[in-house]
This record gives structure tokens, C-alpha cells and sequence, in this order.
């Protein structure tokens, strides 16, 4: 059986021409550029709750480093750097050296795609858990935050919603998909393709962006928190697949849109002067971006359906400590 060192040796080490040292010593060393502030965020990918044990192990390698560039796109940030902290079963080691291989083939992928280097990170046995740090650099004051919402903003949200919430309810059994569908619903579940480009693009146009990983709903909520604001949506206004689309007169196809949670997409808001300079944004680099409500002055946060009035949903998002 593989020893903890010949698993980080054989499948985690590779050069980080950016980092002044990686992987094999205490510490990494890196130094951030002149002029620039470190954005990190870290988040964990927990197997039975994030995805499926028997997940194909490429997908996941990409998806918990897709999860964590999601956040450098929301803050602005060009993505650096990644530690990996992986607590593995004792059985997968020792009867499925290939998932290793192919879990390290999707992470470095993606990490390749956009120029992150693997500096270090943590090996342990343990019921399967992936927990990956990220750092990334944003000019100085630059970040886009939570915070920085103002009524008379366009709310914006980029690409489509629930293609992976509508996934994981067919995977669960609750919903069937025709044949078409599965795989590109699949996809936007699996391996999700964080907005990276479109966040700093943001810089200078968005007053203030989060990522959707917990619903919309929940996640505009935080935006609308920490900059003491209301906000009203269009349900109708909500670009979605023709997949999602089709769900809609159930209550299980508005969940998906509103409040299902696992898009990656940046939810982000602008003041009005700059809508044409986001759509010309939009057109240029072939995303979609939608403007699905306002921010006003007071607080909470109002959806309405093409008739005009209020929809209210049991859940806005995804909660870990929260039933549903
Ligand atoms: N155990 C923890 N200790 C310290 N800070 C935490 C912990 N868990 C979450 N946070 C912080 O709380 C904030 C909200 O976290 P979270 O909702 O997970 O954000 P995101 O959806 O962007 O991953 C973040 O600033 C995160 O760093
Ligand atoms: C097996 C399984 N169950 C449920 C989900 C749905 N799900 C799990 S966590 C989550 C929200 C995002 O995860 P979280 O840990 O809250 O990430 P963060 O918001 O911190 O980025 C969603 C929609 C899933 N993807 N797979
Ligand atoms: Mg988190």
C-alpha cells in the first residue's frame, strides 16, 4: 500500500514556477505581487453531503477546486495559489490507487487551465473529505465585496440557474430527465466552470458580487445584509435551461431556480450608469448576463412572479445545520 509521502510525492507534487517554494517543506513561501492584497477562502468538500461516495474521482478533483475559484472570482481576484487537504479511506488506498490518479488529474487540470500552483496541503486516512485552500491576488482596495450594494443598483446574475439542482433531484430519484438533459445537467453539477475572468472584468463596473453556491436567494440575502438593503427580482427575468424551464409550474423547478444551490455562477450588482457598459461586457466575452431586479433602499428581499406578486419559498438555499 502507498505511504502518506508516496501519495503526496506521486500524486500532489508538481513545479509552482509562481511560488518562491511548494510542496515538501513546512511551509510554501510565496510573495504576493507589488501593489496587491491576498484574497483567501477555503472551502471543504464533504463526501455524503457535497457529493456522492461513488463520484467519478476526475469530476471531484475539478469540482473542489472549481468551488474555491468561484470565490477569487466573487472577491475580483486573479487565482494564485491552492493548498489541498485530503483525509482518505484506508480501503481507497489500498484497492483504488487509480481514483488517486484520476482525482489529481481533474484538480491539476483546472489548477493548469488557470495557472494555480499546488503549494501544499495535508494527507490523512479518514472517511473522504476534500478541503482545498485558495489564495489569489486583487489590486489594492480593489475587491469586490458583500458590502458594496447601494439602492438604485442593477442586480445582476451571470450564465443560467438550477441545471444542478435539477441533478441532483434526479440522482436522488425525485425527478426524472429525458436523455438529452441528464448529461448537461450532470455537467453543470460535476464540473462546474467558475466565472474566473468575468469577476475581475467586474472590477470597476460591480459595486458588489457574491457566488452562488447555496441558492440565489440566500446568497443575494448576504449581499443585502452587509450592505443594509432591499432588493426586488423578477422571477421571470431569471435566465435558466429549457430543462429548469420545463419544471416550473412545480414547486421542485422554482426550489432548483430560487434556492437550489451548487450554480457557481456570480450574482453581483451595478449602478445603473453602467448597464450598457455590462452588456457590451457580456457580448464580448460570450456570458450571459442577465439584470434581474433593483436594490432599494430598507431591507429584505422581494420576488415576483410574471403576474406581479410575491413568491414565497419554505427554503432560500442550502444550509448544512438546517433540514430540506
Ligand atoms: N469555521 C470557520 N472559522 C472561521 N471562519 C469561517 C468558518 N467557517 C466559515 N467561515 C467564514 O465565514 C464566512 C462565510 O462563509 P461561507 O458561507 O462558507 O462563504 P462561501 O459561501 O463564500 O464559502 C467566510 O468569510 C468564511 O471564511
Ligand atoms: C450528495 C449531495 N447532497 C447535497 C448536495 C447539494 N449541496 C451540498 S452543499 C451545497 C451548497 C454549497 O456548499 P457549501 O459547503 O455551503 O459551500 P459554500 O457556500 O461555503 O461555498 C449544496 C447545494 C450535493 N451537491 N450533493
Ligand atoms: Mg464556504
Amino acid at each position: 500500500m502507498l505511504s502518506e509521502f508516496d501519495i503526496i510525492q506521486r500524486y500532489f507534487t508538481r513545479p509552482t514556477p509562481h511560488a518562491v517554494l511548494g510542496v515538501g517543506d513546512d511551509a510554501a513561501l510565496i510573495e504576493a505581487a507589488a501593489g496587491t492584497e491576498l484574497a483567501v477562502s477555503t472551502d471543504m468538500l464533504v463526501a455524503g453531503q457535497h457529493f456522492f461516495p461513488e463520484t467519478d474521482p476526475r469530476s471531484l478533483g475539478h469540482k473542489s477546486l472549481a468551488v474555491n475559484l468561484s470565490d477569487m472570482a466573487a472577491m475580483g481576484a486573479a487565482p494564485r495559489w491552492a493548498t489541498l487537504s485530503l483525509a482518505l479511506p484506508e480501503q481507497l488506498v489500498r484497492e483504488n490507487e487509480k481514483w488517486l490518479q484520476a482525482f489529481a488529474d481533474g484538480f491539476f487540470e483546472l489548477a493548469h487551465a488557470h495557472q494555480v500552483g499546488l503549494i501544499g496541503g495535508d494527507t490523512t486516512r479518514g472517511p473522504l473529505n476534500i478541503c482545498v485552500t485558495i489564495i489569489g491576488e486583487v489590486a489594492k482596495g480593489k475587491a469586490l465585496r458583500r458590502s458594496g450594494a447601494r439602492p438604485g443598483d442593477d442586480i445582476w446574475m451571470s450564465g443560467h440557474l438550477g441545471d444542478a439542482a435539477l441533478a441532483l433531484a434526479y440522482q436522488e430519484g425525485h425527478i426524472m430527465l429525458e436523455a438529452g438533459e441528464i448529461e448537461k445537467c450532470l455537467a453543470a453539477l460535476h464540473t462546474p466552470a467558475p466565472r474566473v475572468a468575468l469577476g475581475q472584468q467586474l472590477i470597476g463596473l460591480a459595486h458588489s458580487a457574491i457566488d452562488i453556491s447555496d441558492g440565489l436567494l440566500a446568497d443575494l440575502e448576504h449581499i443585502l445584509k452587509s450592505s443594509s438593503v432591499a432588493a426586488v427580482i423578477k422571477m421571470d427575468q431569471i435566465n435558466c435551461s429549457g430543462s429548469v424551464k420545463k419544471y416550473l409550474q412545480h414547486p421542485l423547478g422554482v426550489k432548483c431556480l430560487l434556492a437550489g444551490g451548487d450554480d457557481y455562477e456570480l450574482c453581483f450588482t451595478a449602478p445603473r450608469a453602467k448597464h450598457q457598459e455590462i452588456e457590451m461586457l457580456s457580448r464580448e466575452q460570450e456570458i450571459s448576463l442577465t439584470c434581474i431586479g433593483s436594490v432599494e433602499k430598507g431591507e429584505g428581499l422581494v420576488v415576483l412572479d410574471p403576474a406581479g406578486r410575491k413568491v414565497t419559498l419554505e427554503t432560500k438555499g442550502y444550509d448544512h445545520f438546517h433540514a430540506g
